[in-house]
């Protein structure tokens, strides 16, 4: 690693047309030795920090590859793990190769899921991720689309990628594939386009294609921003033929430029970019399974199998329905018409719409399919019934159940890993890592328990999604149940008071239980 962070920032310096004297990039002391950009002065907000022209950016388009194949016709993603294969493998004959040299594609220290050992896989416990990984899918793709596009590009691909004595060469091939797949996923962009070079149709639109086909490419400098939820400075423009890093606001000398991935749960955190910060604990979310709640619905609330089927078959004519349903924090939010806060609902409205209809007595539900219409289950606005919440805490209640720790259990293990780190010979982990000085039997001890920690992380941010959940459900269904026992009650002690009556102000639905959640850190 030694030299190679200078030599990049030197190559970009000279390549760019614009490299702000203001800032510099630097190893990070104690990070496992990954980089930053930094602020060597006071930045004011919207300072330009440097540009990328388009013909830098490391894409199929500008490629050494697509000057003999035509590797943009594969989607964007094998294109471009084609095409950074390719140039790797070229080494110092590629324009980028100083740039490949700060990526980390034979790092063992760049560790998103796709390289986790299965023990440390089975740390995150139930956690949804797991499933996500897609790694035996990406096999299947790497055998099915490029094994052939390799086969039938050999003779201009660079020899390394597919030795000529060889006509199979998936051992070697596999591998870097994962690497360069993983890299993409942490460090590429999506390329928008070059506004003022799209065609003007004949109304003078400008015709764009579909967020989801644009190119990717490797934007060097641009993506050696690291990035944590609050503080993030810095944004990239796209200006024509420009790219542009601007600060987004005052950044002062010695501070962390960062760039924002968006509000990601730690759990996408850990699978996309191999690490978790506790501030992303914030965008935490639980995955509920459809089928669970169908399930609790059938146990617990007596609902007929032949039921489920009907009613998710009106839902599905009104609406799509989900697997799973994504399960959020809860904030508090102020509404105008009570003047008081209330807690935002951490359940979707597409999945209280569901259960609302599938706890429906049979005479109602009859006379909704007649009019052919469902109601909306809007919480809290609407009087909903306080099933529908019971229902949904119990589901939150059994998924937190398939976890085999409990909250407290997890908080302990993080305790004792975070102290074993510490223990480690030779002092903090990522001093040595860094200096390079450890054995490989501790560099691995190191990696072990760090994705140990990373792993009780990520469930234990979903298992607090769920008990904040679960107990909002009881706390609201409780308070639901409440106001209409006193309603019903004000209604027979004036009953020749006609229509509602004056308009109460509805007391605060906050519990102190509630707030004392809410004033938790996620
Ligand atoms: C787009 S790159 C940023 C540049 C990277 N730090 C480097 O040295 O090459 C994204 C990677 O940086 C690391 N990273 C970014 N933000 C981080 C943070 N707040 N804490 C720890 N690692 C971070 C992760 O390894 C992630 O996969």
């Amino acid at each position: 690693m030694e030299g190679k962070t200078e030599s990049f920032e030197e190559w970009f310096r000279k390549e760019s047309d614009f490299y702000c004297d203001k800032i510099c990039l630097r190893e990070i002391p104690n990070k496992n030795g990954y980089r930053g950009v930094f602020a060597t002065e006071d930045i004011a907000d919207d300072e330009v920090l440097f540009t990328v022209n388009r013909s830098l950016v490391l894409s199929a388009e500008n490629s050494h590859l697509s000057k003999l194949v035509t590797v943009e016709k594969l989607d964007p993603w094998l294109s471009l793990i084609l095409v950074v294969m390719d140039e790797w493998c070229r080494a110092t004959e590629s324009l980028w190769s100083s740039y490949l040299d700060v990526l980390p594609i034979d790092s063992p220290n760049f560790q998103p899921l796709m390289f986790w050992p299965k023990e440390s896989l089975e740390e995150l416990q139930t956690s949804p991720v797991v499933n996500r990984i897609g790694k035996e899918e990406a096999e299947e793709i790497f055998r099915l689309v490029l094994l052939p596009v390799f086969e039938k590009s050999k003779d201009v691909l660079h020899p390394k990628l597919f030795p000529k004595s060889e006509l199979y060469v998936e051992e070697t091939l596999l591998p870097l594939y994962h690497r360069a797949g993983s890299v993409i996923m942490a460090y590429a962009f999506d390329i928008e386009k070059d506004q003022s070079a799209l065609e003007e149709d004949e109304e003078g639109f400008i015709s764009d294609e579909d967020d989801e086909l644009l190119p990717k490419g490797l934007i060097p400098m641009a993506d050696m921003l690291n990035a944590d939820a609050d503080l993030n400075n810095a944004q990239l423009f796209y200006e024509g033929r420009i790219l542009s890093m601007k600060a987004t606001k005052l950044i002062k000398a010695g501070e962390e430029i960062f760039n924002d991935y968006g509000a990601l749960p730690r759990s996408e955190l850990l699978r996309r970019y191999g690490y978790v910060t506790s501030r992303y604990g914030k965008f935490d979310v639980a995955d509920l399974p459809l089928p669970l709640v169908v399930e609790i619905a059938k146990k617990k609330f007596g609902v007929s199998a032949d039921e489920v089927e009907k009613r998710s078959t009106f839902v599905g004519s009104q609406i799509f329905i989900e697997n799973g349903y994504d399960i959020t924090h809860f904030h508090l939010e102020f509404e105008a018409d009570s003047g008081s806060e209330i807690p935002e609902c951490p359940f979707d409205s597409d999945l209280i719409n569901f259960v609302n209809i599938l706890l429906l007595p049979n005479a109602a539900f009859k006379s909704l399919g007649q009019r052919g219409k469902s109601p909306k289950g809007d919480l809290l606005s609407k009087a909903m019934a306080p099933e529908i919440l019971d229902l949904l805490g119990f589901a939150c209640e059994e998924l937190r159940s398939k976890y085999p720790s409990t909250v407290d259990q997890d908080l302990q293990q993080l305790k004792e890993q975070k102290r074993l780190m510490e223990e480690l010979p030779g002092g903090r982990e990522d001093v040595k890592m860094t200096n390079g000085h450890q054995s490989s039997d501790s560099q691995s001890e190191f990696l072990r328990i760090s994705r140990y920690c990373q792993a009780l992380e990520v469930r234990l941010g979903e298992k607090k999604v769920l008990q904040k959940a679960e107990l909002y459900a009881r706390e609201m269904a409780s308070y639901i149940r409440k106001e209409r026992g006193r309603k019903k009650r004000t209604a027979e002690d004036h009953p020749s008071v006609p229509g509602p009556g004056p308009k109460e102000s509805r007391p605060k639905p906050v519990t102190t239980k509630l707030r004392e959640l809410l004033g938790e850190n996620p």
